[in-house]
């Protein structure tokens, strides 16, 4: 049976470290800070964003938010984004995607500053990631890499499949595996043979969004499977793109849904926005 890599307990001993660094921060009275904006009802997304809200607090970092109703133009956003860019309080600046529909989205994340974008979603910091000098890492991969890094595992020479091609998960975490040594493919939903390819992996990461997609039997024995997904499955069931069970026969190392990579995620959101804090305070001559 595969050894379970706690997503919970990895990001709640994140949480408690960002926690008392925080503290130390605010000794040369810098407070983190991290603006939270919400567009529309989207069940899943007020959700996720409770949960950041919470996490703010639970650190000791001030979270600034700006629930907004699914009529607002994409005109009324931007004037806010341009509001947070300049707000002196404010690190990180975290618009929950999706977005309405009618708002493009890309345009709103290039309007946010690259030196308070926690997402890491600004063309500019996706740029420096490609490069090998990240300002910001996503969240999601960061929070995969720290994942990996606990249950010990080398990537260099390894092989990666990752399966999914999103801006968010797909392919920035292909560069940080690439970053690290590993040899990488990226699959999707048009690759031919899919099975075949993540039975050669050492590390399996999928992100493809469709529940239990990637065959138990499909896993390489001792291979490290990453499950990214998180499918809503009947009325309160979550389940991964992995089937989980048959995986684990498999596998030496696995993430659960839920309790695996999405704790993480919110837990490397308060990490971004520590650094970048810690970046404004460097300016300020305490010696902290
Ligand atoms: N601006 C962003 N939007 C979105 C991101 C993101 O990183 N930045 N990622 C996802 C959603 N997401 C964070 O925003 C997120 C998803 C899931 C979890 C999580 O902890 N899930 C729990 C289960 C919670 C439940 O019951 O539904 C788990 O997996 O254990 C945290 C954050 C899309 N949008």
């Amino acid at each position: 049976m595969a050894q379970i890599i706690d997503g919970k307990a990895i990001a709640k001993g994140i949480r408690a470290r960002i926690k008392d660094e925080t503290a130390e921060l605010k000794k040369c009275d810098v407070t983190p800070g991290l603006a939270v904006v919400l567009v529309g009802d989207d069940p899943a997304s007020r959700v996720y964003v409770t949960m950041k809200e919470k996490a703010c607090a639970e650190a000791g970092i001030f979270s600034d938010e700006h629930k907004l109703p699914a009529e607002t133009s994409e005109e009324q956003l931007l004037e806010l984004v341009a509001q947070l860019n300049a707000d002196e309080r404010i690190d990180g600046i975290l618009v929950q995607l999706p977005l309405p529909g009618h708002i493009d989205e890309s345009k709103v994340l290039e309007a946010i500053s690259p030196k308070k974008d926690v997402d890491g979603f600004h063309p500019y910091n996706v740029g420096r990631l490609a490069t090998g000098n990240p300002l910001f890492k996503p969240c999601t991969p960061y929070g995969v890499m720290k994942m990996l890094e606990h249950a010990g595992v080398n990537l260099t020479g390894a092989d990666v499949v990752v399966v999914g091609r999103s801006n968010i998960v797909g392919k920035p975490v292909a560069l940080m595996c690439l970053a690290q040594h590993a040899t990488v493919t990226i699959c999707h939903s048009r690759t031919r043979d899919l099975a075949q390819r993540v039975r050669a992996a050492d590390v399996v990461i999928a992100a493809v969004g469709r529940p239990e997609m990637i065959k138990g039997e499909w896993i390489k024995p001792g291979a490290t499977v990453i499950d990214v997904g998180i499918n809503r499955v009947g009325e309160k069931k979550l389940v991964g793109d992995v089937e989980f069970a048959a995986a684990s026969e498999k596998a030496a190392a696995i993430t659960p849904v839920p309790g695996g990579v999405g704790p993480m995620t919110i837990a490397m959101l308060l990490q971004n926005t520590l650094e970048s804090a810690k970046r404004r305070a460097s300016g300020c001559g305490c010696g902290k």
